[in-house]
Protein backbone atom coordinates (compact mmCIF):
# COMPACT_ATOMS: atom_id res chain seq x y z
CA UNK A 1 0.00 0.00 0.00
CA UNK A 2 2.50 2.58 0.80
CA UNK A 3 4.19 1.70 -2.23
CA UNK A 4 0.91 2.71 -4.33
CA UNK A 5 0.90 5.76 -2.27
CA UNK A 6 4.51 6.97 -3.49
CA UNK A 7 3.03 5.78 -7.30
CA UNK A 8 0.09 8.01 -6.64
CA UNK A 9 2.34 11.51 -4.87
CA UNK A 10 4.70 10.79 -8.73
CA UNK A 11 7.55 8.70 -7.29
CA UNK A 12 9.53 7.10 -9.63
CA UNK A 13 12.54 5.32 -7.82
CA UNK A 14 12.18 2.94 -4.74
CA UNK A 15 15.36 1.79 -3.17
CA UNK A 16 14.46 -0.68 -1.03
CA UNK A 17 16.65 -1.53 2.22
CA UNK A 18 16.92 -4.01 4.38
CA UNK A 19 19.33 -6.01 7.04
CA UNK A 20 20.05 -9.77 6.49
CA UNK A 21 21.91 -12.43 7.67
CA UNK A 22 24.87 -12.98 4.98
CA UNK A 23 24.32 -16.98 3.60
CA UNK A 24 26.93 -16.35 1.25
CA UNK A 25 30.20 -17.51 2.71
CA UNK A 26 32.11 -14.39 1.34
CA UNK A 27 29.88 -11.96 2.93
CA UNK A 28 31.19 -10.28 6.76
CA UNK A 29 28.89 -8.68 9.10
CA UNK A 30 28.48 -5.27 7.87
CA UNK A 31 29.00 -5.69 4.15
CA UNK A 32 26.51 -4.38 1.59
CA UNK A 33 24.84 -6.66 -1.00
CA UNK A 34 23.41 -5.17 -3.98
CA UNK A 35 20.26 -7.02 -4.98
CA UNK A 36 19.92 -8.62 -8.27
CA UNK A 37 17.28 -11.05 -8.07
CA UNK A 38 15.19 -12.57 -5.23
CA UNK A 39 13.78 -15.58 -4.35
CA UNK A 40 9.66 -14.81 -3.43
CA UNK A 41 9.43 -18.10 -1.04
CA UNK A 42 6.31 -16.65 0.21
CA UNK A 43 4.91 -16.46 -3.42
CA UNK A 44 5.64 -20.14 -3.26
CA UNK A 45 2.93 -20.30 0.10
CA UNK A 46 0.40 -18.50 -2.12
CA UNK A 47 1.21 -15.13 -0.28
CA UNK A 48 1.68 -12.19 -3.54
CA UNK A 49 0.77 -8.76 -2.53
CA UNK A 50 -0.80 -8.91 -5.90
CA UNK A 51 -3.20 -11.48 -4.79
CA UNK A 52 -6.86 -10.43 -5.63
CA UNK A 53 -8.46 -9.01 -8.18
CA UNK A 54 -5.92 -6.72 -10.29
CA UNK A 55 -6.20 -2.96 -10.62
CA UNK A 56 -5.43 -2.07 -13.68
CA UNK A 57 -4.47 1.24 -12.65
CA UNK A 58 -1.65 0.65 -11.42
CA UNK A 59 -0.62 -2.29 -13.67
CA UNK A 60 -1.07 -5.71 -15.78
CA UNK A 61 -2.73 -9.02 -14.18
CA UNK A 62 0.87 -10.63 -14.79
CA UNK A 63 3.92 -8.44 -14.34
CA UNK A 64 7.36 -10.11 -15.91
CA UNK A 65 9.51 -10.24 -12.26
CA UNK A 66 12.59 -11.21 -14.60
CA UNK A 67 14.56 -7.70 -14.76
CA UNK A 68 12.53 -6.75 -11.05
CA UNK A 69 16.45 -4.89 -9.71
CA UNK A 70 17.41 -2.12 -12.19
CA UNK A 71 20.88 -3.05 -13.79
CA UNK A 72 21.63 0.69 -14.65
CA UNK A 73 21.43 1.29 -11.03
CA UNK A 74 23.19 -2.39 -10.09
CA UNK A 75 26.24 -0.83 -11.92
CA UNK A 76 26.08 2.62 -10.67
CA UNK A 77 25.66 1.52 -7.28
CA UNK A 78 29.04 -0.35 -7.82
CA UNK A 79 30.88 2.83 -9.39
CA UNK A 80 29.47 4.73 -6.45
CA UNK A 81 30.84 2.45 -4.34
CA UNK A 82 34.03 2.61 -5.73
CA UNK A 83 34.65 6.13 -5.48
CA UNK A 84 33.30 6.49 -1.83
CA UNK A 85 35.96 3.43 -1.11
CA UNK A 86 33.29 0.64 -0.56
CA UNK A 87 34.10 -1.68 -2.95
CA UNK A 88 35.51 -4.05 -0.78
CA UNK A 89 32.44 -4.14 1.28
CA UNK A 90 29.78 -3.86 -1.31
CA UNK A 91 28.77 -7.30 -3.10
CA UNK A 92 25.95 -8.14 -5.60
CA UNK A 93 23.59 -11.25 -4.55
CA UNK A 94 20.26 -12.74 -4.55
CA UNK A 95 18.11 -12.22 -1.17
CA UNK A 96 15.33 -14.38 0.02
CA UNK A 97 12.81 -14.08 2.84
CA UNK A 98 10.70 -16.23 5.11
CA UNK A 99 7.87 -14.87 7.16
CA UNK A 100 9.49 -14.64 10.52
CA UNK A 101 9.59 -13.22 13.05
CA UNK A 102 11.80 -16.02 14.16
CA UNK A 103 14.99 -16.28 12.75
CA UNK A 104 15.64 -19.60 10.45
CA UNK A 105 16.66 -23.03 11.31
CA UNK A 106 19.87 -24.77 10.32
CA UNK A 107 18.12 -27.34 8.13
CA UNK A 108 16.26 -24.47 6.23
CA UNK A 109 19.51 -22.32 5.83
CA UNK A 110 20.88 -25.20 4.40
CA UNK A 111 17.94 -25.55 1.65
CA UNK A 112 17.96 -21.81 1.16
CA UNK A 113 21.86 -21.85 0.36
CA UNK A 114 21.66 -25.00 -1.71
CA UNK A 115 18.48 -22.78 -3.53
CA UNK A 116 21.04 -19.60 -4.50
CA UNK A 117 20.07 -17.40 -2.15
CA UNK A 118 23.05 -14.99 -0.56
CA UNK A 119 20.92 -13.31 2.19
CA UNK A 120 17.98 -13.83 3.84
CA UNK A 121 15.86 -11.43 5.63
CA UNK A 122 11.90 -11.19 6.21
CA UNK A 123 10.90 -8.13 4.13
CA UNK A 124 11.88 -5.85 0.76
CA UNK A 125 10.05 -8.47 -1.64
CA UNK A 126 5.91 -7.18 -1.40
CA UNK A 127 7.71 -4.05 -1.81
CA UNK A 128 9.87 -4.54 -4.75
CA UNK A 129 6.69 -6.60 -6.37
CA UNK A 130 4.15 -3.87 -5.98
CA UNK A 131 7.39 -1.64 -7.20
CA UNK A 132 7.61 -3.19 -10.61
CA UNK A 133 4.06 -4.25 -11.05
CA UNK A 134 3.13 -0.42 -10.78
CA UNK A 135 6.50 0.78 -12.89
CA UNK A 136 8.50 1.91 -10.42
CA UNK A 137 12.40 1.71 -11.09
CA UNK A 138 13.20 -0.21 -8.57
CA UNK A 139 17.01 -1.18 -6.38
CA UNK A 140 17.53 -2.79 -3.32
CA UNK A 141 20.50 -3.72 -1.11
CA UNK A 142 20.74 -5.71 2.25
CA UNK A 143 23.00 -4.51 5.11
CA UNK A 144 24.60 -8.08 6.43
CA UNK A 145 24.23 -7.89 9.95
CA UNK A 146 24.96 -11.47 10.88
CA UNK A 147 26.24 -14.65 9.50
CA UNK A 148 23.94 -17.24 8.82
CA UNK A 149 24.64 -20.16 11.15
CA UNK A 150 24.50 -23.48 8.61
CA UNK A 151 26.20 -25.57 11.09
CA UNK A 152 24.50 -27.42 14.64
CA UNK A 153 27.86 -27.65 16.13
CA UNK A 154 27.96 -23.77 16.28
CA UNK A 155 27.39 -21.98 19.39
CA UNK A 156 26.16 -18.64 18.04
CA UNK A 157 22.68 -17.09 17.57
CA UNK A 158 21.36 -14.43 15.38
CA UNK A 159 19.24 -11.87 17.31
CA UNK A 160 17.65 -8.73 16.55
CA UNK A 161 20.19 -6.93 19.15
CA UNK A 162 22.70 -7.76 16.80
CA UNK A 163 21.25 -6.45 13.79
CA UNK A 164 20.42 -3.22 15.28
CA UNK A 165 23.75 -2.86 16.44
CA UNK A 166 25.57 -3.08 13.36
CA UNK A 167 22.52 -0.85 11.77
CA UNK A 168 24.05 1.73 13.71
CA UNK A 169 27.19 0.87 13.55
CA UNK A 170 27.22 1.64 10.10
CA UNK A 171 24.69 4.28 9.90
CA UNK A 172 26.92 7.19 8.33
CA UNK A 173 28.82 5.19 5.71
CA UNK A 174 24.51 3.68 4.67
CA UNK A 175 23.40 7.44 4.56
CA UNK A 176 26.20 8.22 2.26
CA UNK A 177 25.92 5.41 -0.03
CA UNK A 178 21.58 6.02 0.09
CA UNK A 179 22.67 9.79 -0.43
CA UNK A 180 24.54 9.43 -3.83
CA UNK A 181 22.37 7.37 -5.09
CA UNK A 182 19.90 8.80 -4.89
CA UNK A 183 21.94 12.25 -6.29
CA UNK A 184 22.59 10.40 -9.27
CA UNK A 185 18.66 9.09 -9.58
CA UNK A 186 18.07 12.76 -9.86
CA UNK A 187 20.42 14.06 -12.37
CA UNK A 188 19.52 11.30 -14.08
CA UNK A 189 15.93 12.28 -13.74
CA UNK A 190 16.45 16.37 -14.87
CA UNK A 191 18.68 15.96 -17.84
CA UNK A 192 15.61 13.89 -18.69
CA UNK A 193 13.00 16.21 -17.75
CA UNK A 194 14.77 19.13 -17.59
O1 LIG B 1 14.08 -6.37 6.76
P1 LIG B 1 14.31 -5.36 7.81
O2 LIG B 1 13.08 -4.70 8.29
O3 LIG B 1 15.40 -4.39 7.47
O4 LIG B 1 14.84 -6.11 9.16
C1 LIG B 1 15.27 -7.42 9.33
O5 LIG B 1 15.77 -7.45 10.64
C2 LIG B 1 14.73 -7.81 11.56
C3 LIG B 1 15.22 -8.97 12.38
O6 LIG B 1 16.30 -8.60 13.18
C4 LIG B 1 13.54 -8.20 10.74
O7 LIG B 1 12.59 -7.15 10.72
C5 LIG B 1 14.14 -8.43 9.37
O8 LIG B 1 13.21 -8.28 8.33
N1 LIG C 1 17.47 -13.90 8.99
C1 LIG C 1 16.33 -13.25 8.71
N2 LIG C 1 16.19 -11.94 8.82
C2 LIG C 1 17.25 -11.25 9.24
C3 LIG C 1 18.48 -11.86 9.54
C4 LIG C 1 18.59 -13.26 9.42
O1 LIG C 1 19.64 -13.89 9.69
N3 LIG C 1 19.32 -10.87 9.93
C5 LIG C 1 18.63 -9.71 9.84
N4 LIG C 1 17.38 -9.93 9.43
Amino acid sequence: MPVRVMKLLGVTHLVATNAAGGLNPKFEVGDIMLVKDHINLMGFAGNNPLQGPNDERFGPRFPPMNEAYDKTLIREAKRIAKELGLENIVHEGCYTYLGGPNFETVAELKMLSMLGADSVGMSTVHEVITGRHCDLTVMAFSLITNKCITAYDSNDNPNHEEVMDVGKMRQDVLKLFVQSIVKYIKQTEDSINP
